[in-house]
């Protein structure tokens, strides 16, 4: 294929190219594709880099039918059916197995970049060789020890299925399992039961089980093994042993190599473990996924845990929903083939609701959703604010936002950002005063009491102008220096790894000088478990043990952080939320204020919620939906 400049395709169409919106990337990949194809070349090159395009809005692939007829007017195409009869012609865009290897894959109706195609397809076909794969139990060996585990409920008339005990079932009954739930749901209570079970049976038949727990980001991974830690200290001595688990990023495990997108392990060098669990799924975007599925050995057990009803990852993909999509997990009624249901009734004596064969797609019999909030109930605020939010139902969550019995959540529709600067300052006087007697314990403790988010960085009530506020009013108070970058008790967040320090994107330290050398300005982070002896050599570890000081010359990319976007707080739980949403929406910012969005970030919050938002624009969130483009639904 030829290569050349991309000067005649950006010159030559420049007017689409502009009401495209198309960046310089988009740009060059099209006229290579401009430069390849014999006829309708302006077309089927707009095409392509509206493909390049989506992919950066997180899109795996465009639907050729979701493409809007007046973006098909301005690439040069009369209908959907004129661009399947050119690209039926085209030498750039093919089938999979047509040609080896053309630069756009067209399936499912969909349009792909040959690499995402190729994510998305090996993606499928690993989880369902995992998912084909059943097990046989010796059912006498796990009964006791799940009697064990869960206590039948203490009033009789209870008929509520314990889900959490049909999951540990399932998990033990197959190679793959998903499990999601809400927040507080037991997600990790079951995760710590389940390998209690697990390690306990292979105890018995005298092997021992490699496990891993991982999580996307190093935030995520130092919370599981807090949550893990405090779950395992709720179970009966015996079954405690083992559980000292160490959980890591899913980079760490696969082993990231400098400067590469690929790892150590790999399809030809896999992971050595028996189960791996992979907490905050929904985080964890299709070529990562694909890159963890592909490393896992085929005898190994995997069990992905997260809510399906926050926000996808940042980068390209939805694979959790997408899975939970194939498994029908928003069907109202959740019923397993009789197979599933007899195991899971020998296993725990749990009656479960019995569909045919037929009915029952394979992958549906490996899900399983708690439903039962153990953080808070139903009717408690938040809960009932969640469920009215993933149902999209403007008027019963205004209603409850407003509603005057309601202490735990607001609705201040009508502030200005300086009201919600002024109120957070004046609870921050114990944080300052804690970072003035040197008590990182306290100081972080305070931290984690309330957290602004907002939907974005810029804009009045975006993160930058917010922090900024704050700061003034600091300044204004005499609480920290108006020439200091970095005074004592600023908040940060890390916005890029460094493995060699043991520093993580999310991070979250403060500054302070270094008590045992105070001209040391330096930031300090809680000692995460997921660090290597080898990082520990390369910072310090405090006095005020538990958090390790690292020179504010040597950090990575920061940013201030009493305001984070409700993106970065996906993994993270505060006792108090003030959740920001713009003033207005525009066309850009319109697409990002979703259910999701709204539902995360509320769901951030353990025990009460402010919300910042005039009322058309909660209205346009809770009227959003945030789909992907992606075909893996239709794959699995
Ligand atoms: N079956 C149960 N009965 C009573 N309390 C429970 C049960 N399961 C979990 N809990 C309690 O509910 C709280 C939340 O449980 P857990 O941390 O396992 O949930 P999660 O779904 O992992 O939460 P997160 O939202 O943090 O991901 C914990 O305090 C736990 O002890």
């Amino acid at each position: 294929m030829v290569v050349q400049g991309r000067s005649t395709f950006a010159s030559t169409y420049a007017e689409p190219i502009r009401r495209l919106a198309l960046t310089d990337l988009d740009i060059a990949f099209a006229s290579f594709i401009f430069d390849n194809e014999k006829q309708d070349a302006g077309s089927l090159a707009l095409l392509a880099a509206w493909v390049s395009h989506r992919l950066n809005q997180q899109d795996t692939c465009v639907a050729i039918d979701d493409i809007a007829p007046h973006r098909l007017a301005i690439m040069g195409f009369e209908s959907q059916d004129d661009v399947r009869q050119k690209i039926a012609q085209s030498r750039c865009f093919s089938a999979p197995l047509e040609q080896l290897a053309t630069p756009i894959i067209v399936d499912l109706n969909r349009l792909y970049l040959h690499k995402y195609y190729q994510y998305e397809w090996q993606l499928a076909q690993l989880i369902k060789h995992k998912v084909a794969f059943k097990t046989q139990l010796d059912m006498t060996l796990y009964k006791d020890i799940l009697l064990t585990l869960f206590a039948p409920p203490k009033t009789p008339q209870t008929d509520e299925i314990d889900w959490q005990c049909v999951a540990v079932c399932i998990a033990a009954l197959r190679r793959f399992t998903l499990i999601t739930g809400g927040p507080g749901t037991g997600k990790t209570t079951t995760v710590a039961k389940l390998l209690a079970l697990l390690n306990t049976v292979a105890k018995r038949q005298n092997h021992k089980l490699t496990i891993k727990l991982v999580a996307p980001t190093g935030k995520a991974a130092a919370r599981l093994t807090e949550s893990i830690d405090k779950a395992k200290e709720r179970l009966p001595n015996a079954y405690q042993q083992g559980l000292e688990m160490q959980c890591s990023t899913i980079h760490r495990l696969l082993g990231s190599l400098p400067n590469r997108v690929d790892f150590k392990h790999n399809a030809s060098n896999p992971l050595h473990l028996d189960v791996l669990i992979v907490d905050e799924a929904s985080m964890v975007d299709l070529p990562l996924m694909y890159r963890l599925f592909s490393a896992l050995p085929s005898h190994a057990k995997v069990v992905l845990l997260g809510d399906h009803n926050q926000l996808s990852s940042v980068e390209t993909g939805s694979v959790l929903s997408d899975i939970c999509q194939a498994a029908q997990a928003d069907a109202s009624q959740i019923a397993y083939h009789h197979d599933t249901a007899d195991a899971v009734e020998q296993m725990s004596g749990i009656q479960l609701p019995k569909v045919s064969a037929e009915a029952s797609a394979e992958l549906s019999e490996c899900y399983v959703k708690l439903r039962k909030s153990h953080r808070f109930s139903a009717d408690s605020d938040i809960g009932q604010l969640a469920n009215e939010i993933i149902a999209g139902q403007a008027i019963q969550a205004a209603r409850l936002l407003q509603s005057e019995q309601n202490q735990k959540i607001q609705w201040r529709q009508n502030s200005a950002p300086q009201n919600l600067v002024d109120e957070y300052v004046s609870h921050a006087q114990s944080y300052f005063d804690a970072i003035a007697q040197n008590d990182l314990t306290v100081a972080f403790n305070l931290l984690s009491n309330r957290q602004i988010l907002c939907a974005f960085k810029t804009g009045s009530w975006g993160t930058q102008s917010i922090n900024r506020l704050i700061e003034n009013v600091l300044i204004r108070s005499g609480t920290i220096s108006p020439d200091k970058t970095f005074y004592a008790g600023r908040p940060i967040m890390l916005a890029k790894n460094d493995h060699s320090l043991g520093l993580f994107n999310g991070d979250i330290g403060i500054v302070l000088p270094d008590p045992a050398n105070p001209v040391l300005t330096k930031a300090w982070f809680k000692v995460a478990s997921v660090e290597t002896d080898q990082t520990k050599e390369k910072t310090e570890v405090s006095p005020n043990s538990g958090f390790k000081g690292v020179l504010v010359s040597r950090l990575p990319e920061h940013e201030t952080v009493y305001a984070m976007t409700i993106h970065k707080s996906q993994g993270s739980e505060f006792h108090h939320i003030d959740l920001c949403l713009p003033q207005q929406t525009t066309s850009q910012s319109g697409k990002l204020l979703s259910r999701e969005l709204l539902y995360t970030g509320l769901t951030r919050a353990r025990e009460s919620f402010h919300l910042y938002a005039a009322s058309a624009v909660l209205d346009r969130c809770l009227k959003t939906l945030c789909k992907r483009g992606s075909g893996l639904h239709r794959r699995l």
